[in-house]
Formats: structure tokens, C-alpha cells, sequence
């Protein structure tokens, strides 16, 4: 059975994001183990990895809760967080308590429902990635345990938005969907502000753990 109580020890915390593109010279999962020990130090209740051997590696290292995904560019379909119910359990496997995957309405390999009952079977949670209010309706309905903002902005029909989608989150809210704050929230206000916006936890990425990007705002606005 999967175990719920991880999502109440994550409630009103936290979550940082440790991932580096194939590009970055921080890709390598010692380096990711670090980063998330730092993430730890600083007070990070939980860890959104990308890849098994970013899990394996991190799970080495730490008893804090992981929410595993992959990221696999496919020829057949746009989606690309955790594609297909074999990666999916592979994480889990590997030690992710949560698995995070695309639950946007898009074309996809697998159906969604497949997925979900995929996780669960292993007795992980799903979180289920989502761009629009109606995904999130969706996902949910389809036995999602909780939802995440993490795609608003990288669907072709979601907002285009250069900060953290608040309307969006306004929407979850009102709707009474449970939801997680996800997606260019930059800074320590962003993220408190999505806790009052009905958020039931935090994740960050960029601004704490890709230090190329952070690099490039501060070379951006010199620049302006
Ligand atoms: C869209 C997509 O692929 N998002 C990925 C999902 O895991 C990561 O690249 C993001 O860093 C993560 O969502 C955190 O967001 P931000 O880095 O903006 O704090």
C-alpha cells in the first residue's frame, strides 16, 4: 500500500529540485549527492531527482523523501517526464517513495491510468505533473495522489509565463484540488507566497541547485 503519510511529512516544506542537464558540468550523481546534501543542511524536507542514477546515488546518501522522475526525449510523443510505467517502477525500485510523470493531456505511450495502478502496485505515490486546472481534475480522478504545477508553461495551450503560474494555483485552490507549487518560483517570497496561495508543499529547482541559470539572470539584467 502506498503510504500517504509521506505527502503530510512534506506539508508546508520545502522540496528542492536537484537535477543537471546532459550539458551541465554539474552531471554526474556525485555531484547531484552533494547538492542534495546541501539542499538537506539548509533545511530541504524532501528531494525531486532526475534519472536512476541520480535516485540510487542520492538514496545512498539520505533518508529524505525522493520524488524520482526521468526525462526521456521520445520520437513518438511530446511527453517527456517519466513516459512509460517501466521507468516509472524503476524508480521506485531504486528508492523514490513519490514518482513524478507527465499527466498532461497530450498524446502519450501509455495510458495514464496503466501508469498510476504501475506506481501504486510497488507502493509509491504519483504526483502527477500537470499544465491546466483540467489535468489536474483528471489526474485526480484517475487515483493521482497529489498534483503538481511543474508543466504550466511548457504546453503549447497552457499560460506562457515568465514567473510562477498564481492563477493557476488560485484555480487548484478554489477547486479544492490538493496541489504542489512547482515551476519558477525564484525566490524565498515566491515560495512562501505559494503556501498561502493553498499550496500543500514547495518545490525549487533552478534558483538553489543550477547555478548556469542563476549565472545568466544576474549577466541578463547587467545586460538590460
Ligand atoms: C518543465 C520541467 O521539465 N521541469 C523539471 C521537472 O522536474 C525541472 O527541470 C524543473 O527544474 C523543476 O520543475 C523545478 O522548477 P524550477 O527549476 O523552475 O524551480
Amino acid at each position: 500500500m502506498p503510504d500517504s503519510s509521506m505527502l503530510e511529512r512534506l506539508r508546508g516544506q520545502l522540496v528542492v529540485s536537484c537535477q543537471a542537464n546532459p550539458d551541465s558540468p554539474l552531471r554526474d550523481p556525485s555531484i547531484i549527492s552533494r547538492l542534495a546534501l546541501a539542499a538537506e543542511l539548509g533545511g530541504a524536507a524532501g528531494l525531486r531527482l532526475q534519472g536512476f542514477e541520480d535516485v540510487r546515488a542520492v538514496r545512498a546518501v539520505t533518508d529524505l523523501p525522493i520524488i524520482g522522475l526521468t526525462k526521456t526525449d521520445r520520437e513518438d510523443t511530446e511527453v517527456y517526464i517519466t513516459p512509460t510505467a517501466a521507468e516509472a517502477v524503476r524508480l521506485a525500485e531504486l528508492g523514490a517513495e513519490i514518482v513524478a510523470l507527465d499527466a498532461t493531456l497530450r498524446p502519450r505511450p501509455e495510458p495514464l491510468a496503466d501508469m498510476f495502478a504501475a506506481v501504486h502496485a510497488v507502493g509509491a505515490l504519483v504526483m502527477a505533473d500537470i499544465s491546466t486546472l483540467e489535468e489536474a481534475r483528471a489526474a485526480l480522478d484517475l487515483g493521482a495522489d497529489i498534483v503538481s504545477t511543474t508543466l504550466s508553461g511548457y504546453t503549447p495551450y497552457s499560460r506562457q509565463l515568465s514567473g510562477p503560474d498564481w492563477a493557476l494555483m488560485d484555480e487548484l485552490r478554489e477547486a479544492g484540488l490538493p496541489f504542489v507549487a512547482e515551476g519558477r518560483l525564484n525566490t524565498p517570497a515566491d515560495a512562501a507566497r505559494a503556501l498561502k496561495r493553498g499550496a500543500q508543499f514547495v518545490v525549487v529547482g533552478s534558483a538553489i541547485t543550477r547555478p548556469d541559470v542563476v549565472t545568466r539572470w544576474f549577466v541578463q539584467a547587467l545586460q538590460d
